[in-house]
C-alpha cells in the first residue's frame, strides 16, 4: 500500500489500469522513482569511477533497506541490527564462491543461496518480534549483529576469522565496474519495484494496520504471525543478496566491515524516509551513503552525522523525508462537508458475491469473564438475529464493551458460549472472526492516520483477497484482480456511508464523526454476517446519529444482524429490534424497546425518570 496517499507510486491503480489503459496517475506517481533511476544511471557517464563507486554502494545499500523498510517503514518493528543479514549474506556468497567448503559454487549460484540462507535467518532474527514489543526486539536484533560478527571471526577455517576471505567475483559482463554497478542498479530496481508492489497491496495495507491498529487489524482476520514471518522472509532474502554483492564490491571482507554504523545507517534511512515510505527510505538512503562523501573529512563522524540528521529531521519534519513530499495532503478540504449515506451503494456492495448474509442467529450464553476480583461479565446470555439490530445498553461499567469484545474475540471468558449455528466462536482466535463474518467497530476509532481514507476501508477486505505475499511482489494477476475488487468495493463501501470524495485524504485528516463512518465502511467490507457497534454515536451531532440510524437499520434489512452498544437512547429505541439491559455484568431486563422504556428497574438504574 502507498500509505502516503498520493505521492506514491502506486502499481495497481484500480480499474481503469487493469483493463489496460494506464491512467496518468500510474505516470504522475511513478515519475520519482523513475527519475531517479535515471540519474543514478547517468553516473558512470560523468567517467568518475569513484561516484560510479559510490552510486554501486548506495544501489546495495537500498536492496537490504527496500526489504527493512518493510519491517520498520510498514511493520514497526523497530530492527536496529540488520548488518547482521547483511554479514551472513557477505560471508554464504564469499564462502560458497571461494570453495572453502571444499567445493565451489559459481558466484551466481552463491549469491542464489545466500539469499535462501538469509530468508531463513531473516525469519529466526524476526521471530522475537511475535512476543517482544519495540525497544526490546531491537535489543535482540543488535544482540544478533554481534553473535554473527564473533562467528565469522571464530571460524577461521571457513570465514578467514579476523583476516577474512575474498569476496565473490561475479562473472562477465558484470566484472567491470560498470557492469557490476548495472548489475545493483539492476537489483535495486527491482526491488524497488517489488515493495511498491506490495505496498500497493493487501499484505502492505495488513503490515500498516498491525503497525498502528493491531486490535483493528485482528479484527478484521489479519493474522500478525504469518504476516511478520512472510515479511522477515523477503527482507531477509533481500539483505543477504545485497549482503553478497557487498562482499563482491568490497572485494575482500573481514567482521571489522559490517560496523555499528553501517547498521545505523540502514536503520536512520528508513526512519528520515518516513514512516510507509517507498521513495522517502529510498532517498534516505541514497542521502546517508553520498553524505559522508560531501564532508569527506568528517568520514570518521559519520554516525554523528546520520544521528544530527536524525534528530534535525524528526524536529523539523517529524513525519520524515516523504511527509515533505506529500503536498497534496496539504491541500485544505472543504471545511462544511456532510456525511450522506447512499441506501444504493450499500446494495451493490452487500450483494457482491462476498456477502453471505446469516440464516442462524448468534447465540451467547452464559458469558462469564472476570478481571482479577471485578466481575465484568456475570453470566449474560444474548441472541442476535439475522436481519435485526441487538442494542446493548446499561450504566457505564456494565459490561458492554466487555460482552462485544468476548464476540469479536478480543477477550476469552472464563465460562459460557458462543454460537452461530454449529459453530462455536470461542474455540477461534480472534482472527477468524471476520471469516466467520463478524466486523466491529470500536469506542474509539483505531484507524491508520497516514494511510488514505480509501486504503483504511480496505484493510476491512484483507481477508477477501486471494493473492499471496509472493503474487503481490510479483505483481502477478490474482494480485491485480485482488486490487481491482477491494478498491471497486471501498469506494462502495463510502458511497454507503457518505464519505464520498475523501477517498484519497489521509484519514488523520478526517473529523471525528467521518473516523466513526470510515470504520463502519471498513466493517461493511466484511459483508457482515453479525455487526458489532461500540458506541457509534458518541460525539456525533444530531443530524448524524439520524443519518447513522438510517444506515444501520439498512444494514439490517440486508439480513446482518447488528449488535449496537450505545449510550443514546433515542438512537437504541427508535432503531432497534430488541434491546438487552446490563447492569453490574449481569442481564437486568431484555425485551423490545417498548417494553424496556417502561421497565421499572431499567428507568432506575439507567434511563432515569
Ligand atoms: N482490561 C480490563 N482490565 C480490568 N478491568 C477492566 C478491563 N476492561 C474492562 N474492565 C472493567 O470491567 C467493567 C466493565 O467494563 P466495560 O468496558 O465492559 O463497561 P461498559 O458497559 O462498556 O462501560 P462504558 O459504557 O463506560 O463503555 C468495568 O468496571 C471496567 O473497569
Amino acid at each position: 500500500m502507498s500509505v502516503r496517499p498520493s505521492a506514491e507510486a502506486d502499481p495497481v491503480l484500480g480499474a481503469a489500469e487493469a483493463a489496460g489503459t494506464p491512467s496518468r496517475t500510474g505516470w504522475r506517481k511513478a515519475w520519482p522513482f523513475l527519475l531517479i533511476l535515471a540519474i543514478t544511471a547517468a553516473v558512470p557517464l560523468a567517467g568518475n569511477d569513484y561516484w560510479t563507486l559510490i552510486a554501486t554502494r548506495a544501489a546495495i545499500y537500498w536492496v537490504l533497506v527496500s526489504g527493512l523498510n518493510l519491517i520498520i517503514g510498514f511493520a514497526g518493528q523497530l530492527a536496529i541490527g540488520y548488518v547482521a543479514l547483511l554479514l551472513v549474506g557477505a560471508y554464504t556468497t564469499s564462502v560458497l564462491a571461494s570453495g572453502n567448503l571444499g567445493f565451489a559454487l559459481p558466484s551466481f549460484a552463491a549469491l542464489g543461496a545466500a539469499g535462501a540462507f538469509g530468508a531463513v535467518v531473516g525469519v529466526i532474527v524476526g521471530l522475537p518480534a511475535l512476543r517482544l514489543r519495540t525497544f526490546y526486539f531491537a535489543i535482540t536484533t543488535l544482540g544478533f549483529a554481534t553473535i554473527v560478527t564473533q562467528i565469522a571471526l571464530a571460524w577461521q577455517d571457513v570465514t578467514g576469522g579476523g583476516v577474512g576471505i575474498v569476496g565473490p567475483e561475479m562473472p562477465a559482463p558484470f566484472d567491470s565496474r560498470i557492469g557490476f554497478f548495472v548489475l545493483c542498479l539492476a537489483a535495486a530496481s527491482l526491488c524497488t519495484w517489488m515493495t511498491l508492489n506490495v505496498a500497493a497491496s493487501r499484505h502492505g495495507r495488513a503490515l500498516v494496520a498491525v503497525r498502528d491498529a493491531d486490535v483493528a487489524a485482528e479484527a478484521v482476520g489479519i493474522s500478525k504471525p504469518r504476516l511478520l514471518v512472510s515479511i522477515f522472509l523477503f527482507a531477509g532474502a533481500v539483505a543477504a543478496i545485497a549482503g553478497g554483492l557487498f562482499a563482491s564490491l568490497q572485494t575482500y571482507i573481514t567482521p571489522d566491515a559490517f560496523t555499528f554504523e553501517l547498521s545505523l545507517l540502514f536503520f536512520i534511512a528508513v526512519l528520515i524516509g518516513g514512516r510507509g515510505s517507498v521513495l522517502g527510505p529510498l532517498l534516505g538512503t541514497i542521502i546517508l551513503t553520498i553524505l559522508p562523501e560531501f564532508a569527506a573529512p568528517l568520514a570518521a563522524w559519520a554516525a554523528f552525522l546520520y544521528a544530527a540528521l536524525l534528530l534535525v529531521i524528526v524536529l523539523v519534519v517529524p513525519g520524515g523525508i516523504a511527509d515533505l513530499l506529500d503536498v497534496a495532503s496539504r491541500r485544505p478540504l472543504p471545511p462544511e462537508r456532510a456525511i450522506m449515506p447512499r441506501p444504493a451503494a450499500l446494495a451493490t456492495l452487500l450483494e457482491t458475491p462476498a456477502g453471505k448474509p446469516a440464516s442462524e442467529p448468534m447465540v451467547l450464553k452464559g458469558i462469564e469473564l472476570s478481571f482479577g476480583a471485578l466481575k465484568a461479565v456475570d453470566g449474560v446470555d444474548l441472541v442476535i438475529e439475522p436481519g435485526t439490530v441487538h442494542g446493548l445498553i446499561g450504566p457505564n461499567g456494565s459490561g458492554k464493551t466487555t460482552t462485544l469484545n468476548v464476540v469479536s474475540g478480543y477477550y476469552r471468558p472464563q465460562a459460557g458460549s458462543a454460537r452461530i449455528g454449529g459453530c462455536e466462536l470461542l474455540a477461534e482466535p480472534p482472527e477468524a472472526r471476520a471469516r466467520l463474518g463478524i466486523a466491529r467497530t470500536f469506542q474509539t476509532p483505531r484507524i491508520v492516520g497516514e494511510a488514505s481514507v480509501i486504503e483504511n476501508v480496505m484493510i476491512g477486505g484483507t481477508v477477501l483477497g486471494h493473492a499471496t505475499l509472493a503474487e503481490a511482489l510479483l505483481a502477478l494477476p490474482r494480485h491485480r484482480a485482488d486490487e481491482v475488487r477491494l478498491r471497486e468495493d471501498a469506494r462502495l463501501a463510502l458511497r454507503a456511508v457518505g464519505l464520498e470524495g475523501l477517498d484519497e485524504v489521509r484519514a488523520s485528516r478526517l473529523q471525528h464523526s467521518e473516523l466513526r463512518f470510515m470504520e463502519i465502511a471498513r466493517a461493511l467490507m466484511v459483508r457482515p454476517a453479525f455487526l458489532l457497534l461500540d458506541e457509534p454515536a458518541a460525539g456525533l451531532s444530531t443530524q448524524e446519529i439520524k443519518r447513522l440510524g438510517a444506515l444501520v437499520s439498512d444494514v439490517a434489512a440486508r439480513g446482518t444482524g447488528v449488535l449496537l452498544v450505545e449510550h443514546h437512547a433515542d438512537l437504541i429505541f427508535d432503531i432497534c429490534h430488541h434491546v438487552t439491559v446490563l447492569n453490574l455484568g449481569q442481564v437486568l431486563a431484555a425485551g423490545t424497546p417498548a417494553e424496556i422504556r417502561t421497565h421499572k428497574e431499567v428507568v432506575s438504574a439507567y434511563l432515569g425518570a
